[in-house]
Order: structure tokens, then sequence, then C-alpha cells
């Protein structure tokens, strides 16, 4: 597979063609089956489907198929590796321009979300989306000579119309609380739209837009950098579903599906006509088949006994898939007002050179002049060529523009003083004395006097007031950053300390207990008895030592607490780099100050003293001729520092780029904190209220029997309801496991539904055994 040019390089200009990457990423199942063979190193999968002898002696059906693919994800294979392999690359050329798609596609339950989105139970199960921001801003943060420009787009097609599930009044305001929405409001973020049944029966296509700009170049690139997670791909022909709105549900999949197949199959055979315009979802995702886009498919596969026929249909899709080539190249344009507005400023300065030198420097640029060097002309309310030396007014507002000038750090400011020699020399007058300082400066050019006693002493303390001011302000806000993200947890890390052992702040729920259970597979202290129940603090503390909701509560605490110390560690080396930053600006402006002078100073010693006065080399006093030497001295390190200074300048935002992410990321796992606490609690409370309800019996072992093992898909509330209210008899009592689907069916609280669905599963269940 051709790879994406390297991080940050300059991306080739010319098209050029690339094929669709594929990947097979396999789900963990409990009963993997032994016909499904699978080559990580090699990259290929085969199924070995025995021939089936109720079509008699003539049999010509194959007996094995292998696919090979570009990369094979084991059922083992951990998200970040996913990510790693399958989206690093593709971003890492969204950020230089290209644009960019990875879609998941497979039956349903075989991964496709939980590879796109993640999974809401553990920090590390975070999927390519949020993955994805995170390393979108460590990687913008890097690359300090660009700037970024980020839009986002999350749409949904269902019944072929798009939804946005970015309504303007969700909570996501902040680029910083996308990774929280993926981590662990996902779910709901689907579950509170009218759609709650139908998330997995509607394609998902979440859209960065990513904009790109090298610091003083007028190029701009944009790129788009889709994740799409589609529909399952068997539902229609499978399900059997009979309601209408059902009815109509699975023909728009099953047709949306089949028209995504139909361009696949028309890029693939090269026809001239691509139906791209029959469906909604392949309008949007016209550029990423066939189009300027580097595109990557993750077929998910379940692979078990039962789902053998629908994961082949799977790897077949993704070897047409695979032969798709695309044409791509960096999508880069003149950015037209940037380079209007360059110009614009170039052809000011320009023509203000121009009159100066057609002037021999003593004329006014009046209209043609841009910038603020009118200011001082206006305040006078005269033309300075017939003056002799500059009025009280215009030397006042000359003096608030070198003062400003002074103190604007940005490399690049400048100082817009009248295009005429007697501004220029009134304005080195004043920065001369601002660098000599004290009283003992107090000879200043005639047009000067009288107004420059305040440059010296008083004035370098108030500068270096400020400067302390500066530094006071810039910690207290990276304290605030730091104190913000512990405010909002309503927790320090030595809270966290100690509510270790406590599952829940609630006061409610008997988290009092003081459990030192790591997890459901260590050894109790506890074992069970029936007077263990009349204690419920004591029943806490042995359902803790069972439960892996009290494992995922502990492991978010733990990977919390190491996001504290890396937000502590790194707004310290913020808060250390900002105070260099300030010293090296000020060694930096002092420096330049300097050079202005030695520069005044040898023009004045060599002759041109503006005034067209010629001053013999030996006028120049000694004492003059030692201060420029010294201050030409002071100058010359000036290139150094500020190289220190713009390197300091790229840490400080580097470390203040991974703060905020780290701060994303802290809030991330606190939410599915919050929600492993309440898990915890429900699942708690449902068996306790089971085993004081059967006096101790509702287990031979007294083990709770955690239903989530059962039905992770299922939102937490739901199984516990399940679980805790009558403890029904179970629906899918004599269904065969294998019938069922790898996660085990989900009710839905509606009993006309529920009686269809358990309904279905039985007569699968027939089915699958008259057909044996
Ligand atoms: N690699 C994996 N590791 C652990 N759990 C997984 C993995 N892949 C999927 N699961 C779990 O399997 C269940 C089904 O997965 P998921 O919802 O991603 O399937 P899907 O293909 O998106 O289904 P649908 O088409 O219905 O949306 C979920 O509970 C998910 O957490």
């Amino acid at each position: 597979m051709p790879e994406p040019p390297e991080a940050g390089a300059t991306p080739c200009q010319e098209p050029e063609q690339q094929r669709i990457g594929v990947f097979l990423r396999l789900r963990p199942v409990p009963r993997p089956s032994g016909r499904v063979v699978a080559s990580p190193e090699e990259g290929w999968v085969e199924f070995n489907v025995p021939r089936d002898a109720s079509q008699g002696l003539i049999n010509n059906s194959r007996e094995s198929y292998r696919f090979p693919f570009d990369g094979l994800l084991p059922a083992e294979a951990r998200q970040d590796e996913v990510f790693e392999r399958v989206a690093a690359p593709v971003l890492l050329s969204a950020l230089d321009g290209y644009n960019g798609t990875v879609f998941a596609f497979g039956q349903t339950g075989s991964g496709k979300t939980f590879t796109i989105c993640g999974g809401t139970e553990r920090y590390a199960d975070r999927g390519l989306i949020p993955r994805a921001i995170s390393a979108l801003f460590a990687e913008a943060a890097r690359r300090t000579d660009h700037t970024y420009v980020l839009h986002i787009s999350y749409m949904e097609v269902y019944c072929e119309t798009g939804f946005d599930l970015l309504e303007p009044n969700r909570e996501v305001k902040a680029l910083e609380d996308l990774p929280k929405l993926f981590l662990g409001d996902t779910n709901r973020v689907v579950a509170e739209t009218p759609l709650n049944q139908a998330s997995s029966r509607s394609h998902c296509i979440f859209t960065l837009h990513i904009e790109a700009r090298r610091v003083g170049e007028s190029v701009v690139r944009r790129s788009k950098l889709h994740f799409v997670d589609l529909a399952g791909s068997e539902r229609v022909v499978k399900t059997g579903l009979s309601a209408h709105a059902q009815l109509k549900e699975a023909k728009y999949i099953n047709l949306s599906l089949h028209f995504l197949e139909q361009v696949i199959i028309s890029l693939q055979e090269g026809r001239a006509h691509v139906p791209y315009r029959n469906s909604m979802l392949t309008q949007v995702l016209r550029d990423s088949l066939g189009g300027n886009t580097r595109t990557v498919m993750v077929a998910a596969v379940a692979p078990e006994a039962a789902h053998i026929e629908e994961s082949i249909s799977t790897c077949r899709f993704a070897q047409r898939v695979a032969m798709i080539t695309n044409r791509v190249e960096v999508n880069e344009e003149l950015d037209l007002e940037l380079l209007v507005r360059r110009l614009k400023q170039e052809n000011a300065l320009l023509r203000q050179e121009l009159q100066l030198l057609r002037s021999g420097g003593t004329v006014v640029p009046g209209s043609d002049s841009t910038g603020g060097a009118g200011e001082a002309s206006a305040a006078a309310g005269s033309g300075p060529e017939q003056q002799q030396a500059l009025s009280e007014a215009e030397h006042q507002v000359l003096r608030r523009q070198v003062q400003a000038y002074v103190e604007d750090t940005a490399p690049d400011a400048s100082l817009d003083v009248q295009a005429s020699m007697l501004f220029i020399h009134a304005a080195f007058g004043l920065l001369k004395g601002m660098v000599r300082g004290g009283p003992a400066w107090g000879h200043q050019p005639a047009a000067l006097s009288g107004s420059s006693s305040s440059n010296s002493g008083p004035e370098a303390a108030a500068a270096e007031v400020r400067s302390l001011r500066q530094l006071v302000q810039d910690q207290e806000q990276q304290i605030g950053v730091l104190a913000g993200v512990l405010r909002k947890q309503g927790l320090s890390p030595d809270m966290l300390q100690q509510a270790d052992n406590h599952p829940s702040s609630s006061s409610s729920s008997p988290h009092h207990a003081t459990t030192s259970a790591t997890g459901h597979g260590a050894t109790s202290a506890l074992a069970f008895s029936e007077e263990l129940l009349e204690d419920q603090h004591k029943a806490f503390e042995y359902f803790c030592t069972t439960s892996p909701a009290h494992d995922a509560v502990a492991e978010h605490k733990a990977v919390l607490r190491g996001k504290y110390e890396e937000a502590r560690a790194l707004g310290a080396r913020v808060a250390a780099s900002k105070q260099r930053i300030g010293e090296l600006k000020a060694a930096v402006e002092r420096r330049r100050l300097a050079r202005s002078m030695a520069a005044l100073l040898r023009q004045q010693a060599g002759g041109g003293n503006g005034g067209g006065e010629q001053v013999e080399e030996g006028e120049l006093q000694d004492a003059e001729e030692e201060s420029a030497k010294g201050l030409i001295e002071k100058a010359r390190p000036l290139a150094g520092a500020a190289a220190c200074a713009s390197a300091e300048k790229a840490a400080h935002r580097e470390a203040y780029g991974s703060l905020r992410g780290v701060k994303a990321e802290v809030d991330g796992v606190q939410a599915m904190l919050e929600q492993a606490r309440v898990r915890l609690q429900r699942d708690f409370q449902a068996w306790y209220a089971t085993m004081a309800r059967s006096g101790g019996s509702g287990s031979s072992d007294g083990v709770p029997k955690h239903g989530m093992e059962h039905a992770a898909a299922a939102p937490a509330g739901e199984q516990q309801v399940l679980v805790a209210e009558a403890a029904p008899p179970d629906p899918f009592a004599g269904v065969e496991a294998e019938v069922l689907s790898a996660a085990r069916p989900l009710l839905t609280g509606n009993s006309q539904a529920d009686a269809d669905i358990v309904k279905f599963y039985q007569a699968r269940h027939a089915l699958l055994r008259s057909t044996r």
C-alpha cells in the first residue's frame, strides 16, 4: 500500500494514483469458529465451509475462501494499534492538504461503531474519531510554522434523510469538548436523537474540515477527513421485519448499501458512468470512492460459525473496494484576501519610501500614507515641511507611537512615523533616551526639549513593573487552567487518592466500605455468606470484589491520576517557558534598541546627521564613540536571543497545546468514571435486591452474574432494570446461543417490539434446526 508523505513534508503537487486500502478487523467473540483462520502476519483470512451434503452428490460449491488484505487486525488488536495502522497516516496527509476517508463496513454487531467511535466503558477503548482529534491537536501544536482552522460536522443518514448530530444547542461548543463527546457521550448523543432505535440502522459520517496555512505564506490548503460508520450490511435479507416503519427503514438501508455496491462495481469495472447520485450516502462519499481522497476501509467481521456467510460477503465486498484507484492531490489554493492585504501593505510601504526619496527626506506622505504615520501630522494640524521643530502635540503623539512600538512584543512590530527626517530624528532621540535612561541623558535634540525628561528612571521602572505584572498574570492564567480542571471534576488529586476505594460519592449509596479489592478476578478477602446481606456496606464490599464495573472505576481513577500528574507537569513547563519567553523578549528589545542607537551614533560619527551638515571623523566625542562601541557589543547577540525566543515560543506553544489536550482527556475520563460509578451502583442494587428477596440463594455461590458480560452494547440503565425488577424468565430460553447474535439481543421495553424480537430469534432457531 503506498505510504503517505512524511508528516509536515511538502506534499507533491502532482496527482497520485492510490488504491483504496482495505483492512480486516476481527471482533473478539466468546466462541470463535475453527472454520475461520487468519494470518495477521501475511494479512489474509480463510473461511472453510464444508460442502452441504443435502445438495446431492454432484456439488461443486467451494469449501475454502481465502481473502488477502492490506492489513489484518486480529481480535486482540488494541484500539491504539488500530488507530496507528489505519487512521494515523490518513490524518497526517489531511494536515498536509489531502482529503481522507476511513469507513467501516460489516454486518451488525461486527465492531464498526467500536472501531470508528469506540467503546464507552474503558478509556483505552476510544475509537478512531476521538484519537484522531487528540492526534490532530498534538500535531498542530507541533507544527509551529503553520496555523490551522478546524471545522467539524457530524451527520447521520437515516432513510435517505440527513440529520445534524451537532446541533447548536448541544453542549459541544469548544473543540476541547470533542474528545469527551466520543469518550463518554457518543451513545448519549445518538440515543438522545429521535433516532434512538435507529442508531445502528443509519450511516454516520463525522467530518473534520481542515484549513492549513504556513505562516507568512498566502497559500491555503483545505482538506476533508471523513470517518464513516455504515449501517449493518445484512439486516434486510435476514431480519424478516414486518412492521411498516421497519420495512421502510430496511428498504432504505438495503437500497443505500446496494447503491454503494453499484458505485463500487462501476468503479471496479471502469465503467464510464458511476451512479453516485442514486443515494445520499454515495453522494457524500463521491470523492472518497474514485475521487480525490486517500481512502481506507475497515471490514469488520465477527468470526463465529453463525456469521460465516455474512463474513464471506463482507470480505468479497472488501476485495472489490480494494480494486478502486483514487487520484489524490493536495488541495492548495491562493488565499486571495490574504494576498491582497499583504500586497496593499507592501505597496503603502513602497510609496512611503518613494516619496521620502523624491522629497530628499522632508516630505510628509499625506493621503498616500496608510498607517498611523499621519497621526502626528494630524495632531499638529500642518505639514512638517514648514516646521523647523516638532510641536508639543506632535511630540506627544510621537512619544505614544514610540512607546507602543517598544512595548509591542511581536517580532514584526514596526514603528510607522512620518516619512520626514524631522520625525525620524525625533523618534531616534526618544529611543536613545529610553535606552540610556536616567536624568544624565538630558541632552535632547532641540525639537524635543522640555518633553523628554520623563523617559528616564521612572519610565524604566514603570516598564519593569508592567513586565512583572504581565508575568504574574500569565502565571495566574496557567494556575487557573489547572485549577479549572480540578474544580470541574470537584476533585483534587489528593481527594482522588482518598476516594480510590469509594466507587461513588453519592451519600445514599453504600459506598463507604473500605475494600481494597482491585479486580473481580482478585481473591476476595470476604467470602459470601448470608450475614453479609445484613450489612449493606459489607455486601457492597463483597460485590466490588466480583464486579467488572468496579474494575472499570479503578481503571478510570488510575488513568485520571496519571492525567493529573501529566497536567501538573505540563502546567509547570508552560509557566517556566512563559517566564523564559518574557525574559528573552526583554533582552531582545534591549538589544534592538541598543542596535538602533549604535546605528544612529555611527551615522552621526560618519557624517550623515540627517540635516545635511557634514561632521568630520574626528569630531565624534570620545564618550559617544565609546558608547557606540558598547552599544554595538550589546546588540551583537541579538540574533541568538531572538532565535532562542522563537524556539522557546515553539516549546511553550507545544506544551500549552498538550495541556489543553490533557485537560480534554481528563474531562472525557471523568465522564466515563461517572458512567462506571453509576453502573456499579445499579449493578449492586440489582444484585442486592435479588439476593435479599431470595434470602441469599439468588445464586448458588452468591457470586453475582454480571449482566454486562452478556450485553455489552446495552445502555447501563436498561440492563439494570432488567435484572433489578422482576428478574423475569429469560425470553430467549431454549434458543441456542449460536442463533443469538454475539451480543445478546437487547429488548426495548416496548412489549410489542420485544415480542417481535423474541419471535424472530425463535423462528431463526427453528429454521436453523430444520436445515441441519
Ligand atoms: N474489538 C472489540 N473489542 C471489544 N469489544 C468489541 C470489539 N468490537 C466490538 N465490540 C463490542 O461488540 C458490540 C457490538 O459492536 P458494535 O456496536 O461496534 O457493532 P456494529 O458493527 O457497529 O453494529 P451495528 O451495525 O448494529 O451498529 C459492542 O458491545 C462492542 O463494544
